[in-house]
């Protein structure tokens, strides 16, 4: 293996900052509530606005901003995202009377949460998308009260229309205009307006995924879905300004992104190094992207087929595309990715936007441990049990014995205690 192009690696330094900065801003929101979210508002995002829920006029005044194929593009895009997570929800199933031995009957029941938060991002571009692909995995799922929030734009005291009119179609009940990490402290703590939820999710920059991480226990949460990633496989068969547009559609979302070039072809991999180049100076939002891919892009020369497929999985990026000949035996060696994407037709835009999948996904390597968010992210598992007579007195001894052994004497009483009635 070759290093073509390296990446800065983050400091000890920097996390520490952000740490601290988010820990102070959590304690703020949790002691000051509105007041120091009105507060934050200002300061970030030159929002001066006095009610923080959006209102429905404010809704109806978004519709009107937006073209009749604007409206229809988030229809037909939701349309996807909606019959993906009802063929998933279709997969996730009751389990009742299963009986280990008899007179015990087991199951489990899937159950949604009651309340949860959607964090449409909205600092560097409005990514009305992800109100799509938060709000109808979790109205699928049978969420009672499916509240939503994102930043207004900068200087403004108003959401962007198109993230409004997309929540508004996903079927969000409750829209504020707060962003940031204090959003996520409010909706974890409870505000004076803001009625705290069982579960945030959604993606977010450094201070929205720290915030959830420091949040987790008070809140529930899908992950840590930080800046994008993409990590493209190329064996040289595909086409060097395909992978090229590929990556530098996930470097223009965030300087703190990260596009990878995993290939076995040095010379392909010249070829698209000189066509990030060409297509940087062409791009509108080339001073995000070009600071993102100088500052975190990496391209690495691998000896094999077989060391791509390591390193995918040691990387376990966010998004991770094959681009050759052989791409779906590939695909099998696959298992630590947020989402794959197999052949070249297959862009990764086209899961960020409408093909059905979510685009919420794990980043930082948490794809080790966990897939993206979808309707299963909204339900619990919930066990239950009953049994017989019996049964009862056949377990009874049993389990006061294991209860004996770890010295948890008033467990053993109360298995006992059924076994002597
Ligand atoms: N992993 C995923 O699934 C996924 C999906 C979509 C987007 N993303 C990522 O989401 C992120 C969106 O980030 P964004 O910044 O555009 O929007 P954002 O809404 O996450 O953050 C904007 C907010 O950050 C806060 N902020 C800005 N500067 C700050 C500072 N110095 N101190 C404290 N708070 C500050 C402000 O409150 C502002 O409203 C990008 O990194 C993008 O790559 C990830
Ligand atoms: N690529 C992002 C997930 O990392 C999702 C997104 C939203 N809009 C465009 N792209
Ligand atoms: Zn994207």
């Amino acid at each position: 293996m070759k290093v073509l192009k390296e990446a800065v690696k983050r400091t000890e330094e920097d996390r520490k900052n952000l740490t601290e900065t988010v820990s102070r801003m959590i304690e703020e929101v949790r002691c000051k509530k509105d007041e120091a979210l009105k507060a934050y508002n200002l300061q970030f995002d030159g929002c001066t606005r006095e009610t923080l829920q959006v209102s429905r006029e404010e809704i109806q005044k978004a519709y009107s901003q937006l073209t009749g194929q604007e409206i229809e593009d988030l229809k037909k895009a939701a349309g996807n995202i909606r019959a993906f997570a009802k063929a998933q929800r279709e997969t996730v199933k009751p389990l009742a009377n299963f009986s280990p031995m008899p007179g015990i009957f087991l199951g489990h029941r899937i159950l949604p949460v009651e309340s949860c938060c959607c964090y449409v991002p909205g600092g560097n571009y409005p990514l009305y998308s992800t109100a799509l692909m938060l709000i109808i995995p979790a109205k699928t799922a049978g969420v009672k009260r499916v509240a939503a929030c994102s930043p207004v734009m900068k200087g403004t005291n108003a959401i962007n229309p198109k993230t409004l009119v997309a929540m508004d179609i996903a079927g969000v009940d409750e829209i504020y205009a707060v962003g940031g990490a204090q959003a996520v402290a409010a909706f974890s703590y409870g505000t004076e307006e803001i009625p705290a939820v069982d579960m945030i999710v959604g993606p977010g920059n450094r201070f929205v995924t720290e915030a959830k991480r420091q949040c987790y226990g008070q809140v529930g949460i899908d992950f840590v879905a930080g800046p994008s990633e993409v990590m493209v496989l190329a064996d040289g068969s595909g086409t060097p300004e395909v992978v090229a547009a590929d990556l530098l559609a996930q470097s223009e979302h965030d300087p703190n992104a990260k596009g990878i070039l995993v290939t076995t072809n040095e010379e392909f991999a010249e070829k698209v190094i000189k066509a990030v180049e060409k297509e940087l100076s062409m791009l509108s939002t080339a001073e995000i992207a070009e600071k993102s891919w100088n500052t975190f892009g990496e391209v690495i020369l691998a000896d094999s087929e077989e060391e791509m497929a390591d390193l995918a999985n040691a990387y376990a990026p966010e998004h991770l595309e094959v681009n050759m000949k052989n791409a779906e035996e590939m695909a099998e060696k696959l298992y630590n990715y947020g989402s794959l994407f197999i052949g070249e037709n297959t862009a990764e835009v086209f899961g960020d936007y409408a093909s059905g999948t979510n685009h919420t996904l794990p980043t930082l390597r948490a794809a080790r441990y966990t897939g993206g968010v979808w309707v299963g992210t909204f339900l619990k598992t919930c066990t239950y049990q009953s049994m017989t007579k019996e049964a009862m007195k056949e377990l009874a001894p049993l389990v006061a014995r294991l209860a004996k052994g770890e010295g948890l004497m008033g467990h053993a009483e109360a298995a006992e205690v059924r076994e002597k009635k």
